[in-house]
């Protein structure tokens, strides 16, 4: 007996759902899951900075451990579990660089669960514009640069060289200079070689493991996942100048990635040969 046409197409359909209903969910998940981590910054944001204001009263680097504090929660929304190893080399009290590589906008519940005392962030300056999250970025002390103008770029960081040492601050800034979801971690910026020269401080990289294994936007995938974390030594920067900056990118961008295909390595298995993170040759 012939379907009718009708019903025919029906069944195609409903076929058709059911084969894509994986896929949907998980882009549903991941739309569900981002804009959901949006909101709640955007909410987490305009509740810290009225606590800002009501315990320090305007911009300073105190405000940054309120931040923290509400941070630090957004990793049991999301199922992250972060593991960090060589914190303590991050508690001197005393001024140093903090440089890392830098893969999404979740990159900040890695830094608020490891960001030391008295530390600024460098941010690009669009993102004071993001509504309560640019307040709270301000009121945490946030130095905002304007990625597209060097010469205003260098001397924002210029001034940073100069007050690091003055109000023994720590900087936090992503030398790769923008979100790096590939495999492999770009080429380093300058700038933050030429805080530490400049201030003649140390600068501490710190490597997150790749985000792929549970986040890939290109792909919608974000399920829960880990995250490992790998203070490694200081680099000295004393006595150094402008002329050994090429040589401490080298130094650094070579030591980050060597600890990037290491703690990313196990997060590897279960992906394609071609896709695997390949140690450098
Ligand atoms: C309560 C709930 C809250 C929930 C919400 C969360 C709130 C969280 C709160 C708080 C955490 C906030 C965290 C914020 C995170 C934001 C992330 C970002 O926005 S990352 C993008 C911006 N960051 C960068 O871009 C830095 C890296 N970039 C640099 O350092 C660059 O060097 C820069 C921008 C200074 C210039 O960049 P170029 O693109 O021009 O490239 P180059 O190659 O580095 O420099 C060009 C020439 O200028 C010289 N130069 C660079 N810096 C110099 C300097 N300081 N002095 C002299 N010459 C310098 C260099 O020698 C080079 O010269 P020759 O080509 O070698 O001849
Ligand atoms: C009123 C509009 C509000 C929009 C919602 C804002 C939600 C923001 C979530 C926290 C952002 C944390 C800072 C961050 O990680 O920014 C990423 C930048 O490095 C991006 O640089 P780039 O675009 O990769 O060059």
């Amino acid at each position: 007996m012939a379907i009718p046409a009708i019903l025919d197409m029906w069944i195609w359909a409903l076929l058709m759902l059911l084969l894509a209903l994986p896929l949907l969910s998980r882009t549903v998940n991941f739309y569900f899951k981002i804009g959901s981590y949006c909101l709640l910054c955007l909410g987490a944001s305009l509740v810290a900075s009225v606590v800002c204001f009501l315990v320090n009263r305007g911009r300073t680097v105190r405000n940054m451990r309120i931040v923290k504090k509400f941070v630090r929660v957004f990793k049991y929304f999301y199922g992250l579990r972060l593991e960090a190893h060589g914190v303590e080399k991050l508690h001197d009290d005393k001024p140093c660089v903090i440089i890392s590589n830098h893969q999404s906008i979740l990159d900040m519940i890695g830094m608020m669960e490891i960001l030391p005392k008295n530390c600024i962030q460098i941010a690009k300056r669009e993102l004071v514009f993001a509504g309560p999250v640019g307040l709270i970025m301000y009121l945490g002390g946030v130095i905002f640069i304007n990625r597209k103008q060097t010469s205003t770029a260098m001397s924002v960081m210029g001034e940073v060289g100069d007050i690091l040492v003055k109000e023994n601050l720590k900087v936090w800034i992503y030398p790769e200079g923008t979100r790096n979801g590939s495999y492999d971690m770009l080429p380093f910026k300058k700038g933050a070689f030429y805080v530490a020269v400049q201030a003649q401080v140390p600068i501490i990289p710190v490597v997150y493991s790749s985000f792929t294994s549970f986040y890939q936007p290109e792909k919608k995938i974000f399920t829960s996942g880990k995250i490992k974390i790998e203070v490694l030594d200081p680099v000295k920067t004393e006595g150094l100048t402008v002329e050994d900056i090429p040589e401490l990118i080298k130094t650094c961008h070579s030591a980050m990635k060597e600890a990037f295909f290491r703690i990313s390595d196990k997060l590897n298995e279960n992906r394609t040969n071609d896709q695997a993170l390949q140690p450098e040759q």
